[in-house]
């Protein structure tokens, strides 16, 4: 395991203590949100602990499927009790980039439904300034209008060779540092065809920033 791996499953392991018997906890994609579902796993098999877990993805789903974890359909889901999720980027004020695994509309629309979100990362995804290019999800039939609206707010446009799992597409737009997140989402918000961007702005409550032997928590006080 790398010294990333170990970093990453240390904030997953933390994290999951928090998940305690009758939570319906949404559970976040990549490489971190999975040593929280094998977690998770290992939880319900040696302690009994029961829950239900709604999913970001397809692959989270089918990773807590293989874990054992009792799963709604995506469909079903209303209100989440907590939220377990990674991020690509996270600033001091918990404003986060994520998407880097393509996820970020289950992700958001998981993350608004839930009570409590937690992000889990290791060290070297806190940042001072949100940088990295930021995914958006965007409908087919808008892909031109959609990438001429990001070139006039600044932003380079690249389409990912492979769709989301709802079928539309990725498109990672490199701002720059974004000294405005706030601003960029609500002019995001208001782009037709756009269906969701990465920007996570109010709605983690809590991180877990792991590295090789030590966890750090830290709770949002806004
Ligand atoms: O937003 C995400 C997926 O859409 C992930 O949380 C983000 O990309 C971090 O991934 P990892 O834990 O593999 O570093």
């Amino acid at each position: 395991m790398t010294t990333g791996d170990i970093s990453k499953r240390k904030a997953a392991e933390a994290a999951i203590a928090e998940v305690t018997s009758g939570m319906l906890v949404g559970l976040g994609t990549g490489s971190t949100a999975a040593f929280a579902i094998s977690g998770l796993g290992r939880r319900i098999a040696e302690e009994g602990l029961t829950i239900t877990a709604a999913g970001t993805s397809l692959a989270t789903e089918a990773a807590a499927r293989a874990a054992g974890i009792p799963f709604l359909a995506f469909d079903d889901l209303a209100a989440v009790d907590l939220c377990i999720d990674g991020a690509d980027e996270i600033d001091p004020l918990f404003r986060a980039i994520k998407g880097g695994g393509g996820a970020m509309l289950r992700e958001k629309i998981v993350a608004s439904a839930a009570t409590r979100m937690i992000c889990i990362v290791d060290a070297s995804k806190p940042v001072e300034t949100l940088s990295r290019a930021l995914p958006i999800e965007v409908l087919s039939f808008a892909r031109a209008y959609v990438e001429g609206a990001i070139r006039c707010l600044g932003g380079d446009p690249v389409i990912r060779p492979a769709p989301s799992d709802q079928g539309n597409l990725l498109i990672d737009c490199a701002f720059g540092p974004i000294v405005d997140p706030e601003g960029l989402a609500r002019t995001l918000d208001a782009i037709p065809g756009l269906l969701g961007h990465g920007l996570f702005l109010s709605e983690i409550d809590a991180l877990y920033i792991g590295d090789e032997t030590s966890v750090a928590r830290r709770e949002r006080h806004d």
